[in-house]
């Protein structure tokens, strides 16, 4: 059953041309999605939609039964029950990790707001920082504080707009483990938002490609890489070499197999070692060029060699 429902959203901003066109998608509850696109693709702007925090030319946000209201609809704009997490932490800079995690509670009866606030510093692993400050900590750290802060209302929803665009790649990878079983274990429906298709592999299983406001694609990371929609979704996974004579068909480096003799005939220009294969930029007599995969490592920059793959893995658009 859908859970959380966008319905054919459209939006505007003034004078522009169309920030979100016609795009809807359902979420089932405790679902983790991740939304990947390119910067000006709109990512932010539907956020701010879902959590109520914009204002939207058409369409509607269902929560369960719950219309969400935009901010010309409602007098305090937003919902307690859907939270958005940003890049930038937005912690209180005088206040340590605990207070900055109870500040939403600042309502609530201090029996509850104090077991909350413990329930959510040992869930996120913060207990021993819980009197530092901030700056004290790294940016992980400090992430955690705001994810801590946007869980402490006890949300049934979590927008995370790029939340680990400023921390290094170990540090991601560590958090984004984390906080995938946190939500998991609090069946908080999750909607991560990023241009890095890495990270959104690791969160989840449900990928989201949007393209100039458009939903293009939504599926397994699988299904995306075997059947991509357009030429973008396509890119996402992997650089793609045109294949000569043949418009719109590309074929994937990864697909492309390497010979000493026999096959299409290609020079090596250009060499860079990678974690897993040595990534070659190989040219053709007609002068064009493609990259290839060298998973041996036996090729040096001015080889020949021949090039063949299975016609079944060209992708054509
Ligand atoms: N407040 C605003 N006023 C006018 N135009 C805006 C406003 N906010 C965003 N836009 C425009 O709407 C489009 C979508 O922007 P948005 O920030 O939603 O994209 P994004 O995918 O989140 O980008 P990024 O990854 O760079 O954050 C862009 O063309 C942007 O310039």
């Amino acid at each position: 059953m859908s859970y959380l429902k966008i319905d054919s959203i459209q939006k505007v901003y003034q004078n522009d041309k169309p920030a979100i066109v016609d795009f809807s998608l359902e979420i089932p509850r405790g679902q983790i999605v991740s939304l990947v696109g390119e910067s000006g693709s709109g990512k932010s702007t539907l956020l701010r939609i879902i959590a109520g925090l914009e204002n939207k030319n058409s369409g509607e946000v269902f929560l369960g039964e719950e219309r969400i209201l935009t901010p010309k609809e409602k007098l305090v704009p937003g919902y307690d029950e859907i939270q958005l997490v940003f890049q930038e932490y937005h912690l209180y800079p005088n206040s340590t990790v605990e207070e900055n995690i109870g500040r939403p509670l600042i309502q609530y009866e201090k029996e509850y707001k104090k077991q909350r606030i413990n329930q959510l510093l040992n869930l996120l692993g913060l207990v021993e920082f819980r009197d530092k400050l901030p700056r004290q900590l790294s940016g992980g750290q400090q992430q955690k504080v705001a994810i801590g802060r946007a869980l402490s209302l006890e949300p049934q929803v979590i927008l995370l707009d790029e939340p680990f665009s400023s921390l290094d790649t170990i540090q991601r990878r560590e958090l984004i483990v984390e906080l995938k079983a946190i939500f998991r274990k609090l069946e908080v429906t999750v909607i991560f938002v990023t241009h890095d298709l890495d990270d959104a592999l690791q969160m989840t299983e449900t990928l989201v490609v949007m393209q100039k406001g458009k939903l293009i694609q939504k599926g397994s990371p699988e299904a995306i890489f075997e059947k991509p929609k357009n030429l973008y979704a396509a890119k996402l996974f992997s650089h793609l070499n045109p294949v000569s004579q043949k418009p719109k068909t590309y074929i994937r480096p990864s697909d492309v197999l390497l010979f000493k003799s026999a096959g299409t005939a290609a020079k090596v220009i250009d060499k860079q070692y990678l974690v897993h294969y040595n990534q070659l930029t190989v040219q053709f007599s007609n002068g064009s060029e493609w990259k290839v995969e060298d998973k041996k490592r036996v090729f040096a920059v001015g080889d020949r060699l021949y090039l063949q793959w299975d016609k079944a893995k060209e992708i054509s658009f």
